[in-house]
């Protein structure tokens, strides 16, 4: 592989387009990308947005052959359940030695090699949306076939959307329940905080912002080298003050408990979808 490989972003939704905003961000030369999508308004967008070739499907799926084709890398961006069609469609048209990265929740790298050309390395990843700010965080696990040079060449792309780890890849599906879908919870959360701001009768643009900028503050902090999450609750909360009548309630009515089974939820979730695919495959 060059110094600099090409890409392609096979589907560019929500992670893809993330990721592909972190790595521009990060200085990667937008020539050297391409990307497919279904409709032709999405491919303007995203042309538009960041200035890379984009190449709408076609119902023969020569768009994503085309971009394959082309790619040193191929990062698969597609929802579960269209990743082996799409593997299977791009099979032959693989430059060689290409490396296929695939952003998919719950699609095993079995199931993913089975589709691919005997020895294609293949990597499985959970990321994150932060990435489009170099806030994500990646999990990786390599296939059989995945080089430990090919790891290097992933990692070292992704190290410019946030921080890689990497993982065993049965530990996918709690890193999903963690970082995959956090951001959601702490979406989640600001929303929450806003609407319960309103309730104690504040204006909703306003209890927006309040929780907003407070959810990104304290993340900000979070992020801070030898941050610890207890410690800086604990410096928020006075004895006998307004933070400890809060945490209180949350504990008795253990919020800690409901975030837990709502994490078991999207853990199980993950399983149950591998399931549905490896018994369709
Ligand atoms: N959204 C998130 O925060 C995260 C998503 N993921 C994974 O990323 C994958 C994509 O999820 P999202 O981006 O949320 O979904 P999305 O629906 O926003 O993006 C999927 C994109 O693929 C396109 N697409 C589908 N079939 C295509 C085809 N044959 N040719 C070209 N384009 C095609 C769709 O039009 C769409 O734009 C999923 O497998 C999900 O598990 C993983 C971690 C986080
Ligand atoms: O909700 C989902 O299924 C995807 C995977 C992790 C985050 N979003």
């Amino acid at each position: 592989m060059q110094n600099l490989p090409r890409l392609s972003f096979l589907g560019c939704g929500s992670m893809n387009e993330a990721i592909l905003g972190g790595i521009l961000a990060g200085g990667f030369p937008a020539d050297r990308i391409t990307a497919t999508v279904r409709r032709a308004d999405r491919a303007a967008e995203l042309r538009q947005r960041h200035g890379i070739t984009v190449l709408a499907g076609s119902e023969d799926g020569g768009a994503n052959r085309t971009a394959a084709a082309e790619a040193d890398i191929v990062i698969v961006g597609v929802k579960p359940v269209g990743v082996r069609a799409m593997l299977t469609e791009v099979a032959g048209s693989l430059a060689p030695g290409a490396v296929v990265v695939s952003v998919a929740a719950a699609v095993p790298l079995e199931l993913m090699e089975a589709a691919l050309p005997a020895g294609t390395q293949v990597i499985r990843t959970m990321p994150n949306t932060p990435a489009k700010v170099g806030r994500g965080v990646t999990a990786l696990a390599p296939g059989s076939s995945a080089t430990p040079e090919s790891v290097e060449v992933v990692r070292s792309l992704l190290s410019s959307t946030g921080r890689v780890v990497e993982v065993p890849e049965n530990q996918l599906d709690a890193v999903g329940s963690v970082s995959g879908s956090g951001p959601a919870y702490a979406f989640y959360l600001a929303e929450a905080m806003a609407k319960a701001g309103v309730e104690l009768g504040l204006d909703p643009e306003l209890a927006a912002v309040l929780a907003a900028e407070t959810v990104a503050g304290a993340g900000a902090m979070l992020a801070e080298p030898g941050a610890d999450a207890a410690a800086l609750r604990k410096a928020v909360t006075s004895p006998n003050g307004t933070t400890e009548a809060a945490i209180r309630v949350f504990n008795e009515q253990d919020l800690p408990g409901t975030i837990a089974a709502g994490m078991a939820a999207a853990a199980d979730r993950s399983a149950a979808i591998t399931a549905e695919l490896t018994a369709a495959s």
